[in-house]
């Protein structure tokens, strides 16, 4: 029942992130072979501390641990959403080409296809203004 319940819930994009294993199966974060310094973190179940803050946006995982303090629209408003997805808020923000520019720095994984609304399996972007 709690798995449904949790199902439900990340099917809706308001649950926390699914916990990232190393086993990497379906339902897992992916994260990107390129970025060295995910994985050591790997087994963080929550990631949504002040210490350890991922956020999703458009599918997309961002560690932004280290700009928290730094985000012109203030820490708290991302901590509201960290360990879960931002898109909506992020979206509604309005926030500038430089913003999303910016965001790609922050850039460590991918949820798995299956759970992509945003994108293809192939990985095209499935609107404009969504970066890709
Ligand atoms: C990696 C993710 C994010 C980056 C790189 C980012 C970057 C920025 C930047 C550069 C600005 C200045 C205005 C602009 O250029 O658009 C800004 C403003 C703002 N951001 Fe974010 N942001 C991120 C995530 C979020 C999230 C998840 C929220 C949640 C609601 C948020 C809420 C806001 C708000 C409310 C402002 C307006 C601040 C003001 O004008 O007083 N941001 N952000």
């Amino acid at each position: 029942m709690a798995s449904a319940l949790t199902n439900l819930l990340q099917s809706l994009r308001i649950g926390p992130l699914a916990a990232v294993s190393k086993s990497g199966k379906t339902g897992d974060v992916i994260i990107l072979p390129s970025v060295e310094k995910a994985k050591g973190r790997i087994d963080a179940p929550e990631n949504d501390s002040f210490d350890d803050c991922w956020i999703v946006i458009y599918d997309r995982v961002y560690d932004v641990t280290h700009f928290l303090r730094e985000h012109p629209g203030g820490d708290d408003i991302i901590m509201d959403h960290a360990g879960r997805d931002a898109t909506i808020a992020f979206h509604g923000t309005g926030h500038s080409r430089h913003a999303v520019e910016q965001m790609r720095q922050f850039l460590i994984g991918q949820l798995p296809a299956s759970q992509c609304i945003f994108r293809t399996g192939q990985n095209k972007v499935l609107s404009s203004g969504i970066p890709d």
